[in-house]
Parts: structure tokens; sequence; C-alpha cells
């Protein structure tokens, strides 16, 4: 799709432009899937849903017990009062339970285009029920598919789109996924909810050159009706922010799986497949749960730490650099800028929140809470010598991260008791970013690493020759490295970025590669 959408020419257009996503679907009495789960998938990312309606079914967590399909030329009638008017950035599609409804919004994009255009094929619900019968299948060919910026079936979908094609393995997927392709949409999105893997929660995506496998743990519960809706959603969400469609979808992933372990254990309906919670906030048993994204300890994989003097150097900006870092694969970003003045340091950690959560990489601020609460950072990281942890956690309340330089098995103890939720051990080796520093050693990190109840990331005087020998400690909780001269002492932070990846990921799973 192309198109700028909004005409912005109205007079009482304020300046903030909110980004919105049309969503057109079926409603969904019980509120799992369908529009309902939509609305709520965008409201939990923060952007506008406007909803099409294209059937009422009476549904619940056991099944379908009815559906009535909403006339087409009112279906038309809602598109038109919604694209003339209020600037949609992008459209996703759900349930559309007849050709007719599919041609009326094939009509009504070409009329009113849209940056992009998100098409979920749904077509039997997770219980089973026919939500849109075998002759859509055309309809999703010939009409819709070659609009698309991506599509998204699970794996039922992908076989009715090939003709029955059998799909039982990621390697399938793949294949189904590249044939998919050739039917016109940009980008193929093959979702692997039902696949039999006991671990993994696999889906490829392929836009036309590359293969990418997302993986992430599957979360044992029955409350998985309308993941399909809600990552359509948010994928829509995150592409009407701005975000490239491999970060989008990197980011929808981990909002579902996120909202999954949060609702895991939630009981609503007497059915076999009850709705997630969304927002986050059902189960609030535990200070974690409140939590609006859960603190990943894989996160801490490459952990990028930035430093004034060094960009100073290299005639770096600290979002130039920021940026170089996250596109050769930082996992976690933390600006360390000791010596700024607070008002330029405020206005640099906002942009590189705003960057950072572009791409889904967490941005942590060391030792500024204040900064850290004015800019929205994910959390801050502090030394032993900072503000006490129980303290910042107060002020920054439950939903931040926190981490905690420590040397020692009792200092890492004490973070553990304060909340803290990982801790930074080193130096490992001798540096220079910081004075006077004691060197703990590959030995006291693994001291460290076999006490601490908390994930841990190793800092200090480690690069590209010898992160993996710090990760072949073989601790489990040792989760990455945090680096600052490796990267940013450096005349590419990109090129640097992505070795210190290649190495890390070698030492981590020889001979296995992923995104
Ligand atoms: N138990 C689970 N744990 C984690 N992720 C899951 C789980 N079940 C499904 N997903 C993810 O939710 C998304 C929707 O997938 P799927 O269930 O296959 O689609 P649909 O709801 O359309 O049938 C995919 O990203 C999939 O990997
Ligand atoms: C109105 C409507 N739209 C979509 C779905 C698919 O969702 P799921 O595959 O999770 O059942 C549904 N059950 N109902
Ligand atoms: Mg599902």
């Amino acid at each position: 799709m192309q198109g700028n959408g909004a005409s912005a020419t109205s007079k009482n257009q304020s300046s903030m432009k909110i980004p919105h996503v049309l969503t057109i679907a079926g409603s969904d009495s019980g509120a799992g899937a369908g529009i309902q789960a939509d609305l709520k998938a965008c409201a939990a990312r923060g952007v506008y849903c406007s909803t099409v309606i294209t059937a009422v079914t009476a549904q619940n967590t056991v099944g379908v017990q009815g559906v009535n399909i909403v006339p087409e030329d009112f279906v038309a009638a809602q598109l038109k009062s919604v694209l003339s008017d209020m600037q949609v950035d992008v459209v996703k599609t759900g349930m559309l339970p007849s050709t007719d409804i599919v041609k009326v919004l094939q009509q009504s994009l070409k009329e009113f285009p849209v940056r992009a255009l998100v098409v979920d094929p749904v077509m039997v619900s997770t219980s089973g029920d026919v939500l849109a019968g075998p002759s859509i299948v055309s309809g999703f060919r010939d009409n819709l598919l070659p609009m698309a910026d991506i599509i998204t079936p699970n794996i039922k979908e992908a076989s009715a789109l090939l003709d029955g094609m059998q799909l039982a393995s990621v390697s399938d997927m793949r294949s189904a996924a590249k044939l998919l392709h050739c039917l016109g949409p940009r980008n193929v999105l093959v979702k692997g909810g039902d696949l039999p893997d006991p671990s993994d929660a696999v889906d490829i995506f392929f836009d036309g050159e590359n293969f990418h496998e997302l993986r992430s743990s599957r979360i044992k519960t029955r409350n998985t009706h309308g993941t399909g809706c809600s990552l359509a959603s948010c994928i829509a969400a995150e592409l009407a922010k701005g975000s490239p469609m491999l970060s989008a979808i990197k980011v929808a992933k981990r909002f579902i799986e996120t909202a999954l372990d949060y609702s895991k254990d939630i009981v609503i309906g007497n059915g076999p497949q009850g709705p997630f919670d969304h927002l986050l906030k059902l189960k609030s048993t535990s200070r974690k749960s409140c939590r609006q994204e859960a603190f990943d300890p894989s996160d801490l994989f490459l952990y990028a730490v930035t430093d004034p003097g060094m960009n100073k150097k290299w005639g770096r900006s600290i979002t130039d650099a920021v940026k170089a870092a996250i596109e050769g694969g930082a996992t976690i970003v933390q600006l360390r800028e000791k010596d700024a003045d607070t008002g330029d340091f405020l206005e640099a950690a906002k942009a590189c929140t705003e960057i950072c959560h572009l791409h889904g990489v967490p941005l942590l601020i060391n030792d500024r809470v204040d900064v850290a609460l004015a800019c929205d950072a994910d959390g801050i990281h502090i030394g032993q010598s900072d503000m006490p942890v129980r303290v910042a956690r107060v002020i920054l309340g439950p939903e931040k991260i926190i981490g905690v330089s420590c040397k020692t098995p009792t200092q890492a103890h004490q973070a553990w008791i304060d909340g803290a939720d990982y801790i930074g051990c080193g130096g490992v080796y001798p540096t220079n970013t910081k004075a006077n520093n004691l060197t703990v050693g590959l030995d006291g990190l693994k001291t460290v690493c076999l006490a601490s109840k908390l994930p841990v990331v190793a800092i200090g005087g480690i690069g590209i020759s010898n992160a993996s020998d710090v990760m072949k400690i073989g601790v489990p909780n040792l989760k990455g490295v945090a680096v600052v001269s490796a990267l940013f002492d450096r005349e590419c932070v990109l090129t640097e970025t992505k070795k210190l990846h290649a190495v890390l990921t070698e030492a981590n799973c020889p001979n296995f590669s992923w995104v």
C-alpha cells in the first residue's frame, strides 16, 4: 500500500498527530479476539484505534455460537466515515466474512490510500468454528493479498491459502512463506502458535529476500484466544508509529509473549480457550506482575554503555552512537553521561529513548533517577555508592528496571533483597573507563554469578577478543556482556557491535543463528 492517508488540512487539526490504526474485523462478544482484542492491543501500544465491524459474533471461551454478518454497503459506510475524516495511518484486517466485503475494502483503500495494510487472513477460530467460508480464499488471493504490506496467517490459514498444502514443521512454514509471498504481499509472517513444539513459539518471517526465525518461549496457558488478532494489531500499531517491519514484528511478538505470561493463570469462562489481559493489570499478585513490559534477562546479551568522552573523540552524537549500536545488534543500552549538564543530558536521553523504543530495545540511565523519570526510560543502573536500590525502587515504582553494580556475593544478595532486576559484575578485566576500579577477574565473576539470584551481566575491559572467554565460564545466570570502549572507542560503532554480536552468538550457541 502507498499513500499519505492523512490529508491534515482541517483547520482544527492540532500539531500533535496520534498514530492511528483502523481495524476492520468481527466483534467477539467474549472480547478475547476480534475487534475487542484489536482495541486493547492498540491501547496497550499507545495507538488510537478506530473500528469497522464486519460481523457480530456470539462467542465465549467455549466457541462461536452465532454469526451475524453486517451488510457490505454498511461496511462500506463505516469505512468511508472513518477513512474520509480521521487520518488513518495503517489498516489491519481481521474477520472478513464474505468476498463482497473484501471487495468493498479493496475499493475503499483505492479511494483512501493508507501507509500500510496488515492482513490477518482470519478463517477459523481457535475453537475450530468457521469465521469465513472457503470461498473467501479467492477473495483474499485476488483482491487483498497483492495490496498487503504484510499477511499473518496461522498454520491452518497458510495451508488454506496454498490449496491445502500440509504444514507440520518450521521447514514447511518456510516453504509456505515463500509460496505465499508469490501471491503478492510485500512480507509474510507464518505464525506457529499451533505447531506442536512444547518449548518455543516459532514464527517465520519472509520479506521476499531473507527469512527470519522468530522464537519466544511457549507460555503454558489456556488463555491464548485472540493471540493472532492481537499480534496483527500490535504490528499495525508499531508500523503506525513509524517502525520498520521487522522491528514492528519483534515488538509485537514480545508483547504477546509478555501478555500471555502475565495472564497465564487468570480464569475467565469455563471453555478450553480463555482470553488474556492485554494491559497486564489483572494478575497483580506480585510486584513484577504490574510491569508494562516484564524485564527480560536475555536483553542483557549485548549491553552497550555510552561514554561522552569517546563520542566526542570520534566526533559523533550520542544519538548516532546509540543508533549504530542498535543496528549492530545491541540488546539494551545504558546512557552513562557522568559530567553532562542536566538539560543537555535530558534532551539526549529523550532522543535516545525514542530511538530505543522504536526498535524494542530497553534504555537505562546511569545513576540519574530524575533523568530516567523525565525521559521515561525503562530504568536505571546504579553503583554501590549511588542512591540505594530501595529508595530508587520507591521513586521509580514497580515497572522500571533497576540494575546494580556488584563485586561480591554479599552485594549481589543485597541487590536481590532490595528489589533490583539484575546485577552488573566487574571489572572483569582492567579498564580505562573507571579509575582505581578493583578487578574481579573471571574467578570473581563466577563466584558472584553462582551466588546471585538475579541475572548477571559482566562488565569491565570486555571486547571482541575476550567476550567468548567470559561467556564460557558457563554459569546459566550470566546473560551477557556490557561494553563501553569495545564499541564506542572505535571508528565504526556499527561494525564493532556486529562483530561482538557474532562472537557472543557463537559463544552462546555454536553453529546456530537466528534473528
Ligand atoms: N503459548 C504461547 N506462548 C507464546 N506465544 C504464543 C503462544 N501461542 C501462540 N503464540 C504466539 O502468538 C502469535 C499468534 O499465533 P497463532 O496462535 O499461531 O495465531 P492465531 O491466533 O491466528 O491462530 C504468534 O506470534 C505465536 O507464536
Ligand atoms: C470475531 C473474531 N475474529 C477473529 C477470531 C480469531 O481468533 P482466535 O484464532 O484466537 O480464535 C475470532 N475467534 N473471532
Ligand atoms: Mg491462536
